[in-house]
């Protein structure tokens, strides 16, 4: 089974207890207070306009009551006119303040959201390497999407409803109250019967809607993993097993659904049959207090509306908890995030690298651990120097600490003893952007982005110019494949640079290391064998980037090796020997065995 299904498999249990953990208290919530009131104008609109409607809301069961009473029973014609237009009136101004009050909301709900969403995404990118080696980015990514999502919800609408719920009560109550006082001691007393097995089951109902997210959750976290697999998937023939995996799981969900809907359907058959038990109770109650003359018609019709009104924002409540819950659990999440100080920063007071670079490097006693200090060493007592313009090559078996020491030197770990100096500052005292100014770095495997030519390349210098580009590109030899593009430079080249070949892509990166024009060059040779002729060009592409520059190059080509200035030769995280490829193979042992084992013989002969 391919690495991606194993993790795929793996994925279900992270997702349950993730969500089972979310937190069934509302403080995390308050988080999201500075991102609301950084809008106070639009704030105090919205809850003007919530009080307005709310209140609008409120008076039109009075007008109504007063209808009946002067109207209706007094069977004044007149009096029913003139309360009609002031029902029409009240309306009018509780359409405009509700239409305004959700139009706030909710627009106040996409900026937080958008916020939110901006601080997290730059605040990830500040991270250090060190964070993204312990989190996987399918799951931040995901937190991103959906932990965003989930707030917007919530804000636009369930925040909105809250309010307005908790003030139609108020308000429902205390007209109740004015309308007869009698009738509101009865209703206060009947309530809990109905509210509390309405409130338990629903309670249950949350648990299960809770599950069938999680079961939604697992199935786009398979469907995701395996499309962005998709060319594993068919290289291990596994379209079949992961399409059942995938069926297997929608069944569920399914089931899932299917439980949560019979439940649904009993909670409104409840509700409707109980609420419909309480209304027939009150009525007959309000009957005799309407015979015996305590209240009128229009008082008991009017104190009917308002009941209903209440218990229809009382289970508003109830399910806009719910929602809270989930909420506030998207919320811990993101604010974890959020909070998470990047272990390696900005010195308190950096200190400028010279002007113009000098583009020397050294190590000086350096020792590294992935763990910290006390963990096993993976770099110890590294000790070497690179002038100005020199080529230092970099060998050693796999796992010896290569690509390690060029981590350390771009700062994406600290070292854990030692100092490394780039033009004789210590880079602990630089600022980090400046020093990585400094750098151009080709990965072994480029990334190439789903852009076009032009912005791959740009992305060594943002803002440059098309003739830089076009300059650039035809140093690294790029721009002949690129004449056979149909689109040139604006051709798209596809998710991770699919549509390129990998002699192309390491073009690509050659030519957006010569756009940023750092003094110091970072290259770490590709392993995988190109064609001759590929090879040919990749290898002139360098020769160009290389020119002039200081390089630090991890090398698997002897062509690299012979032009090296010195080879430092690796094993478990010491220099085990050093000196030109002549002087080294002199020598003969270690380096003459690992050369033989690890440049690519074809070169040789
Ligand atoms: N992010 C990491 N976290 C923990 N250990 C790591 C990490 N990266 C590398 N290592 C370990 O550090 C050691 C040195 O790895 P490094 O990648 O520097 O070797 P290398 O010489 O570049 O190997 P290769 O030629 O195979 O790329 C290895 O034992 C590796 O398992």
């Amino acid at each position: 089974m391919t690495d991606q299904a194993v993790a795929a498999q793996a994925e279900p249990e992270e997702i349950v207890t993730d969500i089972e953990q979310a937190p069934r208290r509302l403080q995390p919530l308050r988080r999201l207070l500075p991102f609301l009131l950084r809008y106070p104008v639009r704030l105090a609109l919205t809850v003007l306009f919530l009080l307005v409607s709310a209140t609008s809301s409120l008076a039109i069961p009075a007008v109504m009551g007063g209808a009946i009473d002067e109207g209706f029973l007094a069977q004044n014609l007149e009096n029913v006119g003139r309360y009609g237009w002031l029902i029409i009136g009240i309306s009018a101004i509780m359409a405009v303040a509700s239409g305004a009050r959700f139009y706030f909301i909710s627009v106040i709900g996409e900026r937080v959201v958008a916020d939110l969403r901006q601080a997290v995404f730059s605040h990830l990118l500040t991270l250090e390497t060190r964070y993204f080696d312990t989190h996987r980015v399918g799951e931040l990514t995901s937190r991103l999407n959906g932990d965003v999502t989930v707030i917007r919800g919530a804000v636009g609408s369930s925040f909105s409803l809250a309010l307005r719920s908790l003030v139609t009560i108020a308000g429902a109550l205390v007209m109740m109250i004015l309308t007869s006082p009698v009738l509101t001691l009865a209703v206060v007393i009947a309530l809990p019967a109905i509210l509390i097995p309405v409130f338990i089951y629903a309670r249950r109902l949350r648990g299960m809607s809770r599950r069938t997210q999680d079961a939604l959750a697992d199935l786009s976290a398979m469907a995701t993993e395996m499309l962005g697999a998709n060319r594993t998937v068919k290289a291990f023939t596994q379209e079949g097993e992961q399409a059942a995996h995938y069926e297997t799981r929608s069944e569920a969900s399914y089931r899932a659904e299917v439980r949560r809907l019979g439940a649904r359907a009993v909670l409104v058959g409840m509700v409707i049959f109980l609420g419909t038990a309480a209304l027939v109770g009150l009525v007959w109650w309000g009957a005799r207090a309407v015979f015996d003359g305590s209240v009128t018609a229009g008082q008991l019709a009017q104190f009917l509306v308002y009941a209903l009104m209440a218990s229809g924002a009382l289970t508003n409540i109830s399910e806009v908890l719910g929602t809270l819950q989930t909420v506030s659990g998207a919320t811990e999440r993101l604010t974890e995030i959020l909070d998470t100080r990047a272990g390696i920063a900005d010195p308190s007071r950096p200190v400028p690298l010279p002007e113009p670079p000098l583009g020397t490097v050294a190590f000086e006693n350096v020792g590294f651990a992935y763990g910290g200090a006390g963990a096993e060493p993976v770099l110890s007592a590294l000790d070497f120097t690179v002038g100005k313009g020199q080529t230092v090559a970099l060998v050693g078996p796999s796992g010896s600490g290569k690509s390690t020491t060029l981590s350390l030197l771009q700062r994406l770990y600290d070292v854990t003893s030692g100092t490394i100096r780039v033009d004789g500052i210590d880079i602990r005292d630089v600022r980090l952007d400046e020093l990585r100014r400094r750098f151009a770095y080709v990965e072994q495997e480029p990334i190439i982005f789903s852009g076009t030519i032009a912005e791959n390349i740009r992305f060594g210098k943002p803002g440059a110019g098309m003739d830089e580009v076009i300059a650039a590109a035809r140093a690294a030899l790029v721009d002949d494949f690129v004449a056979d593009l149909p689109d040139g430079y604006e051709t798209l080249v596809g998710e991770r640079g699919v549509m390129l070949s990998g002699g192309q892509k390491q073009r690509l990166a050659i030519a957006r290391a010569i756009l940023k024009n750092a003094p110091i060059l970072l290259l770490d040779e590709a392993t995988s064998a190109l064609d001759a002729q590929s090879e040919r060009l990749v290898q002139r592409a360098l020769e160009h980037l290389m020119a002039g520059r200081t390089t630090l190059v991890i090398a698997h080509r002897l062509a690299t090796i012979r032009d090296a200035d010195t080879i430092l030769v690796l094993e478990g995280g010491r220099i085990i020997d050093q000196g030109t490829h002549d002087q080294l193979v002199a020598k003969g042992g270690r380096y003459a065995e690992l050369a033989k084992l690890q440049f690519r013989l074809a070169e040789a002969v």
